[in-house]
Formats: structure tokens, C-alpha cells, sequence
């Protein structure tokens, strides 16, 4: 009898499923009918065996999409997660979870729960998960993004925003921004009424910003010593950034990480060799020059460059503040790379939304001509008078903010958010595209309307969980004075000195590509001309 039924499940099998898989011999075809039953018993008792598990440890997690034993829901992912995300969020509700390969992920989609997570429980979601890619170009993860929530990551953070970022060392080295913002007016003259790439000008600027700070020389006043040591930076740092915000298997497998399937470590070892001989000779160099007792690295003011005062607290014994050389080399790769790809992505979006709507471009020109005027050149004591670029940077960074997921965040404890059980060890990301997106907190959010961010105060600092460019709470970016100043700086130098206008053999568009740093797919190329009367102003 029940081999009679066995027999009759199988003929029926066979009939209806002959499509997935053709087959020639009676062999092939006794493989195709056991395949065809295993498969959706497995997938059958794993899903029971799933809810069964999370009913009897009282786990109450966030609703979410089943996937695949043992893969979970990772070959459902689209390229462009924060929409694959988003639409997600509408079906599933502000917060969900989704099970990728070993890991569970929560995205928390609204403004109220972003604000649970890094507010109110901001503590027991301090630390971060790396992906194996960040952990190899932080030289195992011995940096300040990636790092947990210990002393170290306390100190090197104190460290970065005293010395780097406060408003004293800002100040101080204001010579630096004028110096390069001027360079690249002056290098977009010579080219004018040929395509820019708004990113490269705009990254090449915030480089030689950063590394004056960093290490007293930019790659345009590199004396002989320097000389071309960070060509290619920029492609090495894309790929940087596109390795790190790839899905790897290797991370939600991690068994499969020796095998290492999509060659993402090794790739990303090879950028760390270039990123690592860069550093080790400006190290050298430095050290040459300290044993020497030549104080070049000391500014003429007294101050000293962030590589200087780093270098002199490393390896200071009993010290709980000291560094070692590989600390050192960590926290500049970090810093490079997170000034430099956001803030030039940054002036690509303003300047796209910009050359997409004339009337704003007009307003932006309007404002400059009375603040500046036509016969004086951007000061960087001026930005501040300058609240309707200011608007538009801001509804820019609402529709298109760089990192849409924020960096991810991880619970050193289980815990509950919006009702729901966060298990210690889940990898969470906050979706401030959907949340800068919501109608629930913006009125025809998908407008371009700066003028919404006239009518009230609005911040960079995290305390509106509306708006969330920079994050929120302890991991906060520290950078934002420095991104902000540069930003405006660099938008401001480019409107006020030239007109520009899309060239017409190129077809313009807005969209976007999901990466760790989301950017434009197609980079923007614009045509600068000449817009001030005295050609003196472009030297
Ligand atoms: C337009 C420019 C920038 C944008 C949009 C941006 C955005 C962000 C965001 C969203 C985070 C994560 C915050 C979170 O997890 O809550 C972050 C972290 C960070 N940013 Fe920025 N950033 C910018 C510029 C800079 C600059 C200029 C620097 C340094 C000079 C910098 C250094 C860092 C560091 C070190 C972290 C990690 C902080 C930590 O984990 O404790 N950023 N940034």
C-alpha cells in the first residue's frame, strides 16, 4: 500500500516537475525525483524547526522574510539595498529582520526606533560588526570606525576631535583650505569650457586638505621626498570603499571565508600593500627627519601635525593612551578615507541637483553675488552668511545621503526595540534613506525643496531624528566640522567663480549606486565658463 502511494507521488512528481531538469535515463531520472523531495522537505523541516526554536527561546524577533536553509535570505538581495530595503520596510512594517547566511540583520526604518537605537540605547549599541574586508584594511580592525566600544576606541576618538578637529586646530589651519580651494578654481580655469568631473576635482581638493593636516604636505606641495607617493589614491580608495560595501559570503558564511569565493580578501590585500607602503614612507620620512633634530615637522605657530603628535605617543610605556606604529597607520587610512569619498560625493550630488533645477542654481548665484560680490573671491569667514546654499547642501544630503544605512551597529547585550527582541550579536543597520524619504516626516519628500530648511533650525548633529546625515549618538561622525566647512567652501568656490551647464552630447541623470559611500551612478561631467569680470580673481 504505501509503496503504492510512494509510487504515485513520484509518477505525479515526475509529471508536473519534468520542466526543472531534463533527463535521458531511468538513472538521471531516480535523481531528479529524490532531489525533487528532499529539497522542500529540508526547506520544510528547517522552517519548522526555525519557529519551533524562537517560540521555545521566548524570542521575539521583528518580522521579516523567510529565505533559504543554511543562506538565509541572501539570494533574494538586489544590488541597490537601501531601495531593496525600503520597499521592504513598507511591507514588513519600521523594523525588520532578515536572516543572511549565518548572521541575522535588522534594519530599523523609522524615525522613532533610529532614535531607541542611538539614543536611548545608545550604549548597548556602540559597538560595530566589521565585514573580513574592513578588518584587513584597518590592519585587523585596530582603528576607530571599525573598532568596539573599548578604551582604545575612546582614546583614539578624544584624540582625533582635540587635535584634528577641534575648532582651535580648525582654525589653525584654515591657510590649508584657502590655499587648495584656491588651486583647484585655478586649475578649473585653465580647463574651462571642457567636461570636469566634479568628484575628482572636488576629491583631489579634500585629499590635499586632509594630508596638510595629517602630515604637513599635500600631493600639490609635495616637496621632493613626497613626490607622487598617493598617485592612484583615488582608484585605490574606490576600490576600497566598493570591496567593503559588497555583500561577501565569506561574512555570512564564515566557514567559507578560507576559500575566500569572490577574491574580495585577497583584493582587498592588494590595496592595503599600496596604502601601506604609502604610509610606511611618510613614516620613514618623518622619523628621518625627527632623529635628525630638524623640527620641519613643527609649523611655524608652534603647532604640530597629527603624525607628529602620534608618532611621540607611540610606545610610550605605562601610558594607557599609547600607540604602536600599526594604531598609527590604522587610524590614517581611516581618516583618508572617510573625508575624502563623502565629501566629494557630496559636492557631485549638490552640483547635480543644482544644474537639474536652473531656479536653484539662479537663487545659489543670487546669494553669492550679494554676499561675496562680483569683484572678490569666496572667504571662508563668509560661508556662514551663506544660509541658502546651506539649504540646498542640506535637502541634498536628505535625498541622497551618503552612507544611507549609517555604519552598521551591533548589541553587546540582547535587548528590545519596538517591541521586539534584538539578539546580542545582530548586525543593525539604521535606513536613513527611507527615513529622510518618509511622508510621515516630510511633506512631498521626494521634492527638491530647499526651502524646507530655512523655515527651521536644522543640524548636522543628530538630535533630529528626522534628518541624520552624520549619524547620531557616541559613534557619531567626528568629522563633521571639517566635512561642513569643506563642503561649503568648495560649492561656494565653484558657483561663484564660474557658470556651469551640462555638455550636450550627454544624457543627465540622477540615479544612484548602493555602495558604502552611495554615490551617482554616472559620474556628473559639467562645462565650467568664466562668471567673474576680473580674470586676476582666478589666480
Ligand atoms: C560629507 C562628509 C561626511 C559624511 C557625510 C560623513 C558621514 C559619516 C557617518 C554617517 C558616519 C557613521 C555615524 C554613525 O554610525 O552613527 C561617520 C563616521 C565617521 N566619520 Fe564621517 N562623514 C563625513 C566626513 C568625515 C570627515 C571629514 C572625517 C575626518 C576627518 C570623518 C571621520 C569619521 C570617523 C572617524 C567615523 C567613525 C566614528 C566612530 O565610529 O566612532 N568623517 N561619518
Amino acid at each position: 500500500m504505501i509503496s503504492e502511494v510512494g509510487y504515485k507521488i513520484c509518477l505525479t512528481i515526475n509529471t508536473y516537475w519534468l520542466w526543472w531538469w531534463e533527463v535521458s535515463n531511468q538513472q538521471d531520472k531516480l535523481a531528479r525525483t529524490v532531489l525533487t523531495v528532499i529539497v522542500p522537505t529540508l526547506v520544510f523541516v528547517w522552517y519548522k524547526w526555525m519557529s519551533y526554536y524562537s517560540r521555545k527561546s521566548g524570542i521575539h524577533l521583528p518580522p521579516g522574510p523567510y529565505g533559504l536553509p543554511v543562506m538565509g535570505y541572501l539570494p533574494f538581495l538586489t544590488s541597490n539595498l537601501h531601495i531593496k530595503f525600503t520597499e521592504m520596510a513598507h511591507k514588513y512594517g519600521p523594523i525588520f529582520s532578515l536572516q543572511l547566511g549565518s548572521k541575522l540583520h535588522v534594519v530599523v526604518n523609522s524615525m522613532d526606533l533610529a532614535k531607541v537605537v542611538a539614543r536611548e540605547q545608545d550604549h548597548t549599541f556602540a559597538n560595530r560588526s566589521p565585514p573580513i574586508t574592513s578588518i584587513i584594511i584597518t590592519y585587523g580592525g585596530m582603528d576607530l570606525v571599525w573598532s568596539s566600544n573599548t578604551t582604545h576606541w575612546r582614546n583614539v576618538r578624544k584624540l582625533l576631535v582635540s587635535q584634528v578637529l577641534s575648532n582651535t586646530n580648525l582654525n589653525a589651519c584654515q591657510g590649508f583650505r584657502t590655499r587648495e580651494v584656491r588651486k583647484t578654481v585655478n586649475e578649473v580655469y585653465t580647463k574651462m569650457g571642457t567636461k570636469i568631473d566634479i568628484n575628482k576635482i572636488a576629491f583631489d581638493t579634500e585629499l590635499n586638505v586632509v594630508t596638510s593636516m595629517l602630515w604637513g604636505h599635500s600631493k600639490s606641495n609635495e616637496g621632493a621626498d613626497f613626490g607622487g607617493i598617493l598617485d592612484g589614491f583615488r582608484e585605490v580608495e574606490f576600490k576600497i570603499i566598493e570591496l567593503m560595501g559588497t555583500p561577501n559570503i565569506s561574512d555570512f558564511i564564515p566557514f567559507l571565508s578560507r576559500f575566500d569565493l569572490q577574491g574580495m580578501q585577497q583584493e582587498i590585500k592588494k590595496q592595503l600593500e599600496y596604502v601601506d607602503r604609502a604610509f610606511d614612507h611618510i613614516i620613514e620620512g618623518r622619523l628621518k627627519v625627527n632623529s635628525s633634530k630638524i623640527e620641519k615637522s613643527i609649523e611655524e605657530d608652534g603647532r604640530k601635525d597629527f603624525l607628529q603628535i602620534l608618532l611621540e605617543l607611540k610606545d610610550q610605556k605605562n601610558d594607557p593612551k599609547s600607540f604602536n606604529i600599526i594604531h598609527i597607520k590604522a587610524l590614517l587610512i581611516n581618516i583618508l578615507v572617510a573625508a575624502t569619498d563623502t565629501t566629494s560625493t557630496m559636492v557631485e550630488w549638490v552640483m547635480a541637483e543644482i544644474l537639474r533645477n536652473p531656479g536653484v542654481m539662479k537663487k545659489v548665484q543670487d546669494e553669492l553675488t550679494e554676499v561675496i560680490g562680483m569683484k572678490n573671491i569666496v572667504k571662508e569667514s563668509q560661508l556662514p552668511k551663506l544660509t541658502y546654499l546651506d539649504a540646498v547642501i542640506k535637502e541634498t544630503f536628505r535625498l541622497h545621503p551618503p552612507l544611507p544605512f549609517l555604519i552598521q551597529r551591533c548589541p553587546d547585550e540582547s535587548c528590545k526595540v519596538g517591541g521586539y527582541t534584538i539578539p546580542k550579536g545582530t548586525i543593525v543597520y539604521i535606513n536613513i534613506w527611507a527615513i529622510q524619504r518618509d511622508p510621515q516626516n516630510w511633506t512631498n519628500p521626494l521634492e527638491f525643496k530647499p526651502e524646507r530648511f530655512l523655515n527651521h533650525k536644522w543640524d548636522y548633529n543628530g538630535n533630529n531624528f528626522k534628518f541624520l546625515p552624520f549619524g547620531s549618538g557616541r559613534r557619531i561622525c567626528p568629522g563633521i566640522p571639517l566635512g561642513e566647512k569643506m563642503l561649503v567652501y568648495i560649492l561656494a568656490s565653484l558657483l561663484h567663480s564660474f557658470d556651469w551647464s551640462l555638455p550636450k552630447d550627454e544624457e543627465f541623470e540622477l540615479s544612484d549606486e548602493f555602495g558604502f559611500v552611495t554615490k551617482k551612478k554616472i559620474p556628473l561631467k559639467a562645462i565650467p565658463s568664466q562668471r567673474l569680470p576680473d580674470v586676476s580673481l582666478y589666480f
